[in-house]
């Protein structure tokens, strides 16, 4: 069976999203694309929350991948958060209390913080979760308006979030999941889509530099994946989309020591000084891999104290009693 997903409507799908058949289309939605459909695909399941997540992690592209940048000894601002306030939709209880951030392209930025402090929030309310409101603040991505964008159109401008769950697909192979998001990507730049032959010349390289063996990718999109497994396939998605600004958060989480030196190799060898990544983690290890330009402390919802990789030591040698600002 042939089927076609739109991955721009997943979002925005009152219902959990839907395939339908493409001889049943009559209208071809421009961001989607037709493959092969095991006959076991589930989607009718699948909640909305997770249909949010796919978009986030599906939709790609490059409107802006060919910006220039005028005066090009000074790096570009990527993000720009000031003063942004959230609350969650359903209860109200505000969490992000003025958060204030900027990123410039080539920088790497680690969070750090006490359970609850609200720095998995305020990764969410950059890529739109509907859980969350926002209730005052500006966030610009590239000199957009960021808060004004949907979930997939944050995605097509360039924001990748790794999440600290990643999202299991039932029915879709992870080889078609990668193809049909390099393919998009390909797309929007107006370039030639790829054939599944040409997509494992492309993805093969990175597959080494994730050390991921290759039968992963005959597997449904995590499903049954072990917790470091996911996130090393969390690191091959975001090789595959090239984004400008990814979000890892906790991506440290349940990995072994072996699996943390392998994702970071991966994450170091994505950097460029065109991309920026931000890092939530609670321990310094990471940092030891993955070199940040600035460490974050974020507490109650607002970003309390900004240094160097030397903060961080400082936190895993101290607490946080010793640096808190309370
Ligand atoms: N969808 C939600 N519904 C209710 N409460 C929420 C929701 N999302 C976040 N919260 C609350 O907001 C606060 C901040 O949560 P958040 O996950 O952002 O913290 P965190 O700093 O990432 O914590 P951790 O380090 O434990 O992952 C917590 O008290 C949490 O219970």
């Amino acid at each position: 069976m042939t089927a076609r997903l739109c991955f721009s409507s997943l979002t925005s799908l009152p219902n959990p999203p839907s395939i339908s058949s493409s001889s049943s289309s009559t209208r071809v939605h421009p961001n989607s694309i037709s493959f092969k459909l095991p006959s076991r695909f589930r989607y009718r399941n699948a909640d909305r929350r997770r249909s949010y997540q796919i978009a986030a992690t599906l939709t790609v592209d490059s409107q802006t991948s060919g910006e220039k940048t005028l005066d090009t000894d000074r790096p570009r601002v990527l993000l720009e958060v000031k003063d942004l306030t959230a609350i969650v939709a359903e209860s109200r209880q505000e969490i992000l209390r003025g958060v204030n951030l900027t990123i410039n392209e080539g920088e790497v930025h680690a969070i750090m913080g006490k359970n609850g402090s609200g720095k998995s929030t305020f990764s969410k309310v950059l890529v739109g979760h509907p859980d969350y409101e926002v209730t005052g603040g500006t966030v610009s991505f590239k000199g957009e308006d960021l808060l004004n964008m949907e979930p997939e159109t944050r995605s097509h401008a360039g924001l990748f979030m790794s999440f600290q769950t990643p999202v299991e697909i039932p029915g879709v192979s992870n080889m078609d999941f990668l193809l049909m998001a390099c393919n998009a990507r390909r797309e929007k730049r107006g370039e030639p889509t790829l054939s599944p032959i040409e997509f494992f010349g492309f993805l093969s390289p990175k597959l080494a530099a994730v050390n991921m063996n290759p039968r992963f990718l005959d597997r449904n999109v995590n499903e049954g994946f072990s917790g470091g497994e996911k996130k090393r396939n969390e690191i091959l998605q975001l090789a595959v989309l090239e984004a400008e600004l990814a979000i890892l958060d906790e991506i440290d989480s349940g990995l072994d020591v072996d699996a943390l030196q392998d994702v970071a190799k991966a994450v170091n060898g994505l950097l460029t000084p065109r991309n920026s990544i931000l890092m939530i983690t609670h321990y310094q290890r990471l940092l030891d891999y993955i070199k940040p330009n600035y460490v974050h402390i974020m507490e109650a919802g607002a970003i309390v104290r900004t240094g160097d990789f030397s903060l961080a030591k400082q936190l895993e040698k101290e607490g946080y009693r010793a640096i808190s600002s309370a």
